[in-house]
């Protein structure tokens, strides 16, 4: 993409974590090489009190900011929120989150994606009845309905039959283990810039295991985010477990389609989602996961990549500006009526004088 030289002031507002793994001094700078200034904004004063800024770039939860950003947008309808709170929100609920992929459609392809099969359980009694969840086949992942960012939120067990159910907390999603080979795919988009990434996951399970488990409840959290074992220094074969080098990436213009068709359906610039190979078939993906503003940090190279989305949300900005300048809206009063027209001023005339019409 050709560079661009449209340069503006980001404020971020990040939770510290965040903040420290993102806002690296090898973006800041690359970034401002650009023109682009990327600012600190203070969570422990109003959003309004701070800027100017061209455009908000943020992560952080609760009413309150929600309502601190309206307040912005209000004041100054020209910044930008980048994401807009309302699309962020689909995420942090796992029903909602997976259920814009049945809305996708994606042509010409020998492969196919869908969504593990899942149930919502929002209550204990529920939980403890049998036709609940008879549709679904054992082993299931419980996972925390809510994904709000919380420690609690990536709590998941692994359960293998159905006895053990009543030692989960619902609300849950109940959601079918598939094996995969023990590597998962994460998909990074950044506006229109889709990377895919190899992880490792959970191994597979075998029926054999399945009946010989002593445990049959095993309880983990973010397994990919865990430190990636050394092949040399791989004493307990976890490496060789996962197969990481050699499973093969899913093809490219596959996963860019996907990508492109989630943001445009969830109307976000800034999300990862995690897929797997269901090892049945070969060419079956299930999306199991979407993330709002991920561990971009992650991603070989990340500052350019980050750098060149800001380059074009200005530059976009910046057209939109200059196209929106002529456009006015007219009261047009019929007897007691009146109506608000839209009306755009041809860019060749300088200066519209508009006189009491009456015909
Ligand atoms: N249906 C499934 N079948 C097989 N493995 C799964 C399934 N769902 C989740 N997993 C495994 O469990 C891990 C955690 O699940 P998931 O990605 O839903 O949780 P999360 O806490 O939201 O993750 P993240 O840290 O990416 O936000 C996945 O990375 C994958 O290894
Ligand atoms: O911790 P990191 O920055 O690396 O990023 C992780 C991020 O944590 P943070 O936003 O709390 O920092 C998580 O967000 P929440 O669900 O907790 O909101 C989730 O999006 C993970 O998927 C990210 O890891 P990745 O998918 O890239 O491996
Ligand atoms: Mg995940
Ligand atoms: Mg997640």
């Amino acid at each position: 993409m050709a560079e661009n030289t449209f340069g503006g002031v980001i404020g971020y507002a990040l939770a510290p974590k965040k903040q420290n793994s993102f806002i690296r001094d090898s973006l800041v700078s690359l970034a401002k090489s650009r023109g682009i200034e990327l600012v600190r904004v203070d969570s422990d004063k109003p959003l309004v009190d701070q800027g100017p800024f061209d455009c908000v770039l943020h992560k952080l939860y609760g009413d309150d900011w929600k309502r601190q950003l309206q307040e912005f947008k209000t004041r100054f309808p020209n910044a930008l929120i980048l994401d807009a709170p309302e699309a962020i929100e689909r995420l942090h609920n796992r029903i909602s989150m997976l259920q814009v992929v049945s809305e996708l459609r994606i042509q010409d392809r020998t492969e196919t994606f869908g969504i593990p099969k899942q149930i919502v359980i929002y209550d204990k009694a529920t939980l403890m009845d049998p036709q609940a969840w008879e549709s679904l086949k054992f082993p299931v992942i419980a996972k925390p309905l809510v994904a709000d960012g919380s420690a609690k939120s990536h709590k998941m067990a692994l359960v293998f039959t159905r006895d053990v159910l009543d030692k989960l907390k619902p609300p849950i999603v109940l959601q079918e283990f598939v094996n995969h080979g023990g590597v998962i795919f994460k998909v990074y988009v950044v506006g229109e810039h889709v990377r895919c990434v190899k992880r490792k996951s959970l191994p597979d399970v075998s029926e054999e295991k399945t009946m010989g488990v002593s445990e049959n409840l095993m309880s983990f959290s973010q397994v990919s985010n865990l430190a990636n074992h050394d092949a040399e220094n791989d004493n307990d074969g976890y490496y060789q477990l996962m197969h990481l080098d050699d499973t093969e990436m899913p093809p490219n213009a596959f996963v860019v389609d996907i990508a492109r068709g989630l943001r445009r359906a969830l109307k976000l610039n800034l999300f990862n989602f995690d897929v797997i190979r269901d090892a049945r078939y070969g060419n079956r993906y299930l999306i199991i996961d979407i993330n709002y503003f991920p561990g971009y940090a992650k991603m070989p190279g990340y500052e350019a990549v980050l750098t060149q989305f800001f380059c074009d949300v200005m530059l976009k900005k910046e057209q939109e500006e200059q196209q929106g300048e002529g456009r006015v809206t007219v009261s047009i009063k019929d007897n007691e009526e009146s109506f608000q027209v839209p009306f755009q001023i041809p860019s060749t005339f300088r200066k519209v004088v508009f006189c009491g019409l009456r015909y």
